[in-house]
């Protein structure tokens, strides 16, 4: 593995920004010297200082130190941050990766300046365990800092380089996705326990059923249908719960709470 010889800032170290510091250090990308975190509170991250992150409360200090500085605040919290660093940003030394929901690039840009190179990548929370689904998008970054972010990607998961006016839409499938997925394998386990088993064996056997079922599709490259065709047998049991669910709405209620989500998604920053 070709290790990222730079120095790269967390911005913003609550769920997805220490999950994707984890994920970094497992897959090898970088050691956790070269990763410095951020958040206001510090005293929260002493466990990733013992770690070997290096920890920090300044923003500004440590962008003037990055080669790639990701932006992991929750969009209502963006602006602030944004005013703080600017005077620290130099546009030929630091890369920005931006993973706020619902922030375009030239958002980043209007505040940071117009030369400064912003990606925005939207990863989900496997990335700890080098499993994300991330979508990378640009509107103007230089093809040499596309192609480093989308290799520091792939070593927690894989990549799909999309449009940038698509990203609302791989938030809400892919980022959102997974807590998605997530609550159908807890309401398994729930059906499970009504038909006998104790919580802790419903839920490992709904656990490994569903990761069956995603790995089926990653391995064989077939479409859903495709396998659920091979587990109906005629008048059997499975077609019958089966259309019970979508009886009682199970394929539209995900696809309204997705379309919903990427609505959301969408509206989550305001630019002043
Ligand atoms: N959670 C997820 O699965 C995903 C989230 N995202 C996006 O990632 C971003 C972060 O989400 P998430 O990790 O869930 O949110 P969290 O609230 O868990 O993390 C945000 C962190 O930012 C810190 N913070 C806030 N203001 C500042 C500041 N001025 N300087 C430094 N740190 C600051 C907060 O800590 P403190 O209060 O101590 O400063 C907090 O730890 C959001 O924009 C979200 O849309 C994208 C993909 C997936
Ligand atoms: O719920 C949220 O707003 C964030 C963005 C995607 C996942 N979590």
């Amino acid at each position: 593995m070709n290790q990222f010889k730079g120095s790269i800032a967390i911005l913003g170290s609550g769920n997805i920004g220490v999950s994707l510091a984890k994920g970094l250090i497992k897959a090898d990308y970088a050691l956790p010297s070269q990763i410095t975190l951020t958040r206001r509170n510090i005293s929260n991250l002493s466990v990733l200082a013992e770690q070997g992150f290096v920890i920090s409360a300044d923003n500004s200090a440590v962008v003037g130190n990055a080669d790639i500085v990701v932006l992991a605040v929750l969009p209502q919290q963006l602006n602030q941050l944004l005013e703080q660093i600017r005077p620290s940003v130099d546009a030929k030394k630091q890369v920005f990766i931006s993973v706020a929901s619902g922030v375009s690039c030239a958002d980043i840009r209007s505040k940071l300046g117009e030369d400064v190179q912003v990606i925005r990548a939207m990863p989900n929370t496997a990335i700890a365990i080098g499993q994300s689904m991330t979508c990378v998008a640009t509107d103007h970054a230089t093809k040499d800092n596309v192609e480093e972010v989308i290799r520091m990607f792939e070593t927690v998961g894989s990549v799909v380089k999309i449009n940038e006016d698509l990203m609302t839409s791989a938030t809400a499938l892919c980022a959102c996705g997974i807590a998605f997925f997530l609550r159908a394998i807890r309401a398994a386990s729930q059906g499970g326990v009504e038909i006998g088993f104790h919580a802790d064996e419903a839920l490992k056997m709904a656990v490994q059923t569903a990761k069956g079922a995603a790995d089926l599709l990653l391995q064989m490259q077939s479409h859903p249908e495709q396998e659920i065709d091979k587990v109906t047998s005629p008048k059997g049991c499975t077609i019958a719960g089966l259309n019970e669910m979508e009886h009682n709405g199970f394929s539209s209620s995900l696809i309204k709470g997705i379309k919903l989500s990427a609505v959301k998604a969408g509206a989550l920053y305001t630019k002043e």
